[in-house]
């Protein structure tokens, strides 16, 4: 049974005092629904999360970690320092990074490894642009990107990834994939990692789908047997929709 699992993607939003008051305010929100709670904010947002969340039943994580491990990289942030700030998950490979920063398949494996050896669980993301899906070769773009992602890949178990399928002309343009469309992605995706591991661990992984998810189409994306949640980027945000998010589920 997989558990369904609500991330938000704050991307760069929130100071950190903003956060500690949100902290806060969504835990004395917070429904005892069936839905796993965590949250993907800025660097100087975690010691904050930590804090005000630790023991609360929701967890935190970055959106990005250095492939090194320390040294002379201004401006990288370590795996070793999200470990210390007990992050539970990380975002890798998302496509405002690949596509801003230049991440390569190649990069984005080296950070899961990395996140790996520090018991940190990678949400990764992959998905294709619009002209991609436009000329029908969505479904092999994505599961090339997830190839090359996870070269040389090996979780312990099923609960150490966290698959998530953004179209990227579903991310905040308020375009959302049709539940069958992006139903069908993930069965592609399940299959595909059914033959790169086994079928067990296929059928543990969860793949999340993140696009405008909002409050009003949740429950039919949810819905869909294969998929276990969301990424969800601007609905994240506003405590009622990311709260209105949890409780669609149970
Ligand atoms: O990029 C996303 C989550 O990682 C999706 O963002 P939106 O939910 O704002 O479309």
């Amino acid at each position: 049974m997989r558990q369904t699992l609500i991330a938000g993607n704050w991307k760069m939003y929130k100071t950190p005092s903003e956060a500690r008051r949100w902290f806060h305010d969504l835990i004395a929100a917070k429904p005892e629904g069936q839905a796993e709670a965590a949250l993907m904010v800025a660097y100087p947002l975690l010691p904050g999360a930590r804090e005000v969340l630790e023991g609360h039943g929701v967890s935190w994580g970055a959106q990005d970690v250095s492939a090194h491990l320390e040294g002379a990289y201004t401006g990288e942030v370590s795996v070793k320092m999200l470990a210390d700030l007990a992050c539970r998950y990380t975002v890798v490979g998302h496509s405002e990074r690949r596509s801003y920063h230049g991440e390569s398949d190649a990069l984005v494996a080296e950070k899961i490894r990395r996140l790996l050896e520090y018991d940190i669980t990678p949400i990764l993301c992959v998905g294709e642009p619009l002209e991609v899906r436009e000329a029908g070769n969505h479904v092999s773009y994505t599961l090339k990107q997830l190839e090359g992602s996870l070269a040389g890949i090996a979780p312990q178990s099923a609960d150490r990834l966290v698959v998530a399928y953004e179209p990227v002309w579903a991310i905040g343009t308020g375009k959302t994939a049709t539940p069958a469309d992006a139903q069908a992605m993930h069965k592609e995706i399940r299959t595909w990692l059914a033959g790169r591991f086994d079928l067990g661990f296929a059928n543990q992984v969860r793949i999340l789908y993140g696009g405008s998810v909002k409050p009003e189409n949740a429950a039919a994306l949810f819905g869909q047997p294969d998929i276990d949640g969301g990424l969800v980027g601007g609905a994240s945000l506003k405590l009622d929709d990311y709260v209105a998010l949890l409780n669609t589920v149970g």
